[in-house]
């Protein structure tokens, strides 16, 4: 399995406002790479904070990127998965329409309802007692067939994701814009480490719309 993170930041580093309202923080240049690399990828997983917050579609916008799929024997569109405990999920999410297979990983403690209610509209995995058990989770997606995984945020999944050693690689466009704010979600918040910081390689640099992107490589990571 390969994990790529993709994220856009503020130049000061933030996912969005404090109000955790979506921010256009890429250009129209940065989000056709983001589409390429979803069109590349056999999933694109976001944390149900970013379901609740933004309520992504996670498919593929150009016609000819999802032909290519097609033509490659592969859907149109990669799965979606949600990283959601307890299964707050919207039932009427987008991520929930039928345009994808979407998995949603949920916990023990997911209540009973809400399981069913998802079941209709997903595959579910269950990993983990109060907060998903990523590396358990990500190993039954594998299972599923799914190798080529891009994360699409937010800022308390792809910290879990980090200290689960589960990164290969992190894309973040930085965008020409501050938005300040000591509670606005920043590209990785969780609990944060004190220690045995994650290191990373720089592996490439462009310049993209008016900001750069920046392409890092996990250092040290064994592959998942
Ligand atoms: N700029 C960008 O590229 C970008 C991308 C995605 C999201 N965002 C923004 O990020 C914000 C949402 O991010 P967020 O951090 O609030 O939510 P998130 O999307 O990271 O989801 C976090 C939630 O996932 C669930 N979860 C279950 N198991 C978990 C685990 N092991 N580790 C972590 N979470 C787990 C929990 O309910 C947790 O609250 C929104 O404001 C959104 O607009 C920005
Ligand atoms: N790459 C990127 N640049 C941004 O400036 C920004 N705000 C996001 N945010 C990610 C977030 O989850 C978005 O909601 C999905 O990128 C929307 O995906 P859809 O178009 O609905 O498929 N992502």
């Amino acid at each position: 399995m390969h994990v790529v993170v993709n994220a856009a930041t503020s130049a000061d580093g933030k996912l969005s406002s404090r109000r955790r309202e979506q921010v256009a923080i890429s250009g129209e240049a940065d989000f056709d790479r983001v589409d390429r690399l979803r069109a590349d990828s056999d999933a694109v997983v976001v944390g149900v904070g970013t379901v609740l917050a933004d309520d992504p579609h996670l498919t593929v916008k150009d016609d000819a990127l999802r032909e290519q799929r097609r033509d490659a024997g592969e859907p149109a569109n990669p799965a979606r998965v949600v990283v959601d405990s307890t299964g707050r999920t919207p039932l009427d999410a987008a991520v929930l329409d039928d345009a994808a297979t979407t998995y949603v990983c949920l916990t023990e403690s997911a209540p009973v309802e809400q399981r069913l209610d998802l079941a209709d509209r997903a595959e579910l995995v269950t990993a983990g007692d109060e907060r998903v058990d990523l590396l358990r989770a990500f190993a039954a997606l594998q299972n599923q067939g799914l190798e080529q995984l891009m994360v699409e945020g937010g800022g308390e999944l792809i910290f879990s994701l980090f200290d689960a050693g589960l990164v290969d690689e992190l894309s973040v466009f930085v965008g020409p814009t501050i938005i300040g704010g000591r509670d606005a979600p920043t590209l990785a918040d969780g609990d944060g480490f004190v220690a045995d910081f994650p290191e990373l390689e720089l592996a490439d640099i462009e310049r993209l719309d008016n900001g750069v992107l920046l392409r890092w490589h996990v250092a040290d990571e064994a592959e998942t």
